[in-house]
């Protein structure tokens, strides 16, 4: 298992401004959005090329274009539909799938209340979209109902993680790389990651 923090100046920035309490739902979505379509860029670094042959308006050239397993975006609901938004900018063609889990607040532990895949999920390569890897609950029961749908190379891609949460992942499925734009101190008693942006869902939907 790899864990890549995408630590280029832009992602920083808008981590910053994201991470401020000061910044309002509709920045923080757009903020979000754009980290993750940069966080993309980074996680598909080693997607297959293949070559072939294009006719330009002043002669054939060779250009190599992308190739092997198709993708699919997958999101846990709520708050890693924003960063499928910001992602499918990138790859528009993607298909879209969504695992719906909510944290107990007091247990800490998901419950899972929906899922909706394509049907070719397990011939696909798989991003998995949440943007905050907090006791890693959430990320390890999604990816046990990937996995059971037959999935076999799956990426996570969180905006925060705790050390914790990835270590939890790294030890229930590691074979599955992470890639985040920053790893935080700690969790604190309530199983919120510090210093972290927040509740994710909440400040996304303006919901409390
Ligand atoms: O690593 P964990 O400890 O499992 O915590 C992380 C999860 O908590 C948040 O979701 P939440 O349960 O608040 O649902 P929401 O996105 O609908 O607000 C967040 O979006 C993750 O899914
Ligand atoms: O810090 C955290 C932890 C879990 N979920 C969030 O939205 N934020
Ligand atoms: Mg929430």
């Amino acid at each position: 298992m790899k864990v890549t923090t995408v630590d280029h100046p832009l992602v920083q920035h808008k981590l910053a401004l994201i991470r401020d309490k000061n910044t309002g739902s509709k920045d923080f979505r757009e903020l979000m959005a754009e980290v993750s379509m940069l966080m993309a860029y980074e996680a598909t670094r080693d997607l297959e090329l293949e070559e072939t042959v294009v006719e330009t308006p002043v002669a054939p050239a060779r250009v190599k274009v992308l190739a092997g397993k198709k993708l699919a975006l997958v999101a846990i609901l709520r708050a890693g539909l924003v960063m499928v938004d910001g992602i499918l900018r990138l790859i528009p063609a993607a298909r879209v799938g969504h695992i719906g889990l909510y944290r107990d607040p007091e247990t800490l532990e998901p419950t899972q209340y929906y899922a909706k895949l394509p049907l070719d999920i397990a011939e696909r390569r798989i991003f998995l979209t949440d943007p905050m890897l907090a006791t890693g609950g959430s990320a390890v029961q999604a990816l046990d109902v990937l996995k059971e749908k037959g999935a076999t190379h799956i990426k996570l891609m969180s905006i925060i993680a705790a050390p914790e949460g990835i270590e939890r992942v790294m030890k229930a499925h590691p074979d599955v790389d992470i890639c985040v734009a920053a790893v935080d101190e700690r969790l604190n008693e309530k199983g919120y990651i510090v210093p972290g942006l927040g509740d994710a869902g909440d400040r996304i939907y303006g919901t409390k």
